[in-house]
């Protein structure tokens, strides 16, 4: 037969049932004192994530566009917002013509939009890309190989270069060895702005967002790997 031991705290020894003593004794103060700081050292020293780690952790999104009416301004402010969604993100947005090179290799991913002109990028932001090596030199070396990039486009009409937009900036990207992502579309994120659908609408608004969060996420999953 099983003989369980008896549960402590349960039985009845016969002890005297007196008052219990308030006082503690005098040395439980500082031994208890010592025990909570000794355990605060240990979590400490046990969290995966120390408050630098923490801080190296943090990814910065670099969001560049060019907006001449404000359509693809308005898709670059869902963007941020997609990516601000993503804890631990910092979030940069920026004309292209405004970028500085510190803009550009501080940080970890970029998300560059474009009106179409003549179902192609804009002629600022196909400078902007040039820049990167007229301006910053990012060949021969690849400054900005392994960071995340993405695209995203208006334009007035349907089938009328939103995605041949998309597609040459992501293959400039992909020329300089960044880890090209899409979200909110099939390339990145749309928006046709003329005709029977003025303006951008809530879902592709929602696209946009779409986009910027994607692009975080992944920028943070790559960042955060032991080897970069
Ligand atoms: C010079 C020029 C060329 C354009 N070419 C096209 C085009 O080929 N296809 C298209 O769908 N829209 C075209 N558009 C319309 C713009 O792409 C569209 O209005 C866009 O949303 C403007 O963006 P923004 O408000 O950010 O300036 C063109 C506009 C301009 C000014």
């Amino acid at each position: 037969m099983i003989r369980f031991p008896p549960l402590v705290g349960h039985e009845d020894h016969g002890q005297p049932t007196g008052p219990v003593p308030t006082a503690l004794p005098i040395p439980f103060l500082p031994t208890a004192l010592a025990f909570c700081l000794l355990l605060f050292i240990a979590i400490l020293g046990a969290s995966p994530v120390s408050a630098d780690e923490s801080a190296h952790l943090s990814v910065k999104v670099l969001v560049a566009y060019h907006s001449l009416s404000g359509n693809t301004e308005r898709m670059a402010e869902a963007v941020v917002d997609g990516a601000k969604s993503v804890p631990g993100t910092v979030v940069v947005m920026k004309r292209v013509g405004q970028v500085t090179a510190d803009d550009l290799f501080s940080s970890d991913a970029v998300v560059v939009g474009s009106p179409v002109y003549w179902s192609n990028m804009s002629g600022e932001v196909k400078t902007f890309l040039d820049n990167w090596q007229f301006k910053f030199g990012v060949f021969p070396d690849f400054k900005m190989k392994n960071k995340v990039g993405a695209a995203f486009a208006t334009g007035g009409q349907i089938s009328s270069g939103k995605e041949v937009t998309m597609l040459t900036i992501l293959a400039a990207m992909l020329g300089n060895q960044m880890i090209v992502v899409s979200g909110g579309g099939a390339f990145g994120a749309s928006a046709t702005t003329e005709g029977d659908s003025p303006g951008i609408d809530n879902k592709e608004l929602a696209d946009a967002r779409a986009l910027g969060q994607r692009v975080a996420e992944v920028a943070a999953f790559i960042h955060s790997a032991p080897t970069r």
